[in-house]
């Protein structure tokens, strides 16, 4: 008899066949969802083939697309990489930390929905948080805006993000003016697919 409690720790296929069983009906739990994500023990080796990088800004790396009720990926977010501020499309977003850690700043939304014509109002910071290995972090439009960003120059970091509903496009916002502008979301690669410059690389000799 094992009395210990040890916390089953899922493999990262059992965490998304556990998803994808959270989402086959209409109505998720969004908080047993966020537990999941939560319980899952980060391993490199079974995320590592989705872990690409590019050196100037943060990859978006598609892992699944949960029967097309959520979209699962992994981000690489060199040192210093940092995202616009955005908004999440009217869906649910779970962040988990893979590998290192990575700042999150919260914004409230403009007060008016501002275009060209209105006066610049910078947007108010809410709050400040680090994310840390293992860790989650939730947001949903309700909760406001954020921006997330790699703070360490030294080590990269990798994220797990579940969106739900999916979206291939956001809004992204300028703090000094809370002008907001339409973003669309691409994925650097899909599956741990390799991409033919990697094929490339791989080919060339050392
Ligand atoms: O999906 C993105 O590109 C935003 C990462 S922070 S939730
Ligand atoms: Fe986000």
């Amino acid at each position: 008899k094992n009395d210990r409690n040890t916390k089953v720790s899922l493999s990262l296929s059992e965490l998304i066949n556990r998803l994808h069983d959270a989402f086959a009906t209409d109505h998720v739990n969004i908080d047993y969802v966020k537990d999941l994500m939560a319980s899952y023990r980060s391993n490199p080796l079974e995320w590592k083939k989705y872990a690409k990088f590019d050196r100037y800004r943060y990859t978006r790396n598609l892992v699944d697309e949960g029967n097309g009720r959520f979209n699962l990926m992994v981000l690489c977010w060199g040192e210093g990489h940092g995202s616009a501020i955005h908004d999440h499309a009217n869906a649910h977003c779970v962040m988990k930390i893979l590998q290192g850690e990575l700042c999150e700043t919260r914004y409230a939304w403009p007060t008016k929905c501002k275009n060209q014509t209105e006066e610049p109002e910078e947007l108010k910071e809410l709050e400040r948080n680090t994310v840390g290995l293992n860790e989650i972090c939730y947001i949903n439009d309700s909760l406001g805006l954020h921006r997330v960003e790699n703070p360490s120059t030294v080590n990269p970091a990798v994220s797990l993000h579940l969106y739900s509903p999916p979206f291939s496009t956001c809004s992204v916002f300028n703090k000094q003016t809370g002008q907001k502008s339409t973003s669309k979301v691409t994925f650097w690669s899909k599956f741990g697919e390799k991409r033919n410059r990697e094929i490339q690389d791989s080919r060339c000799p050392e």
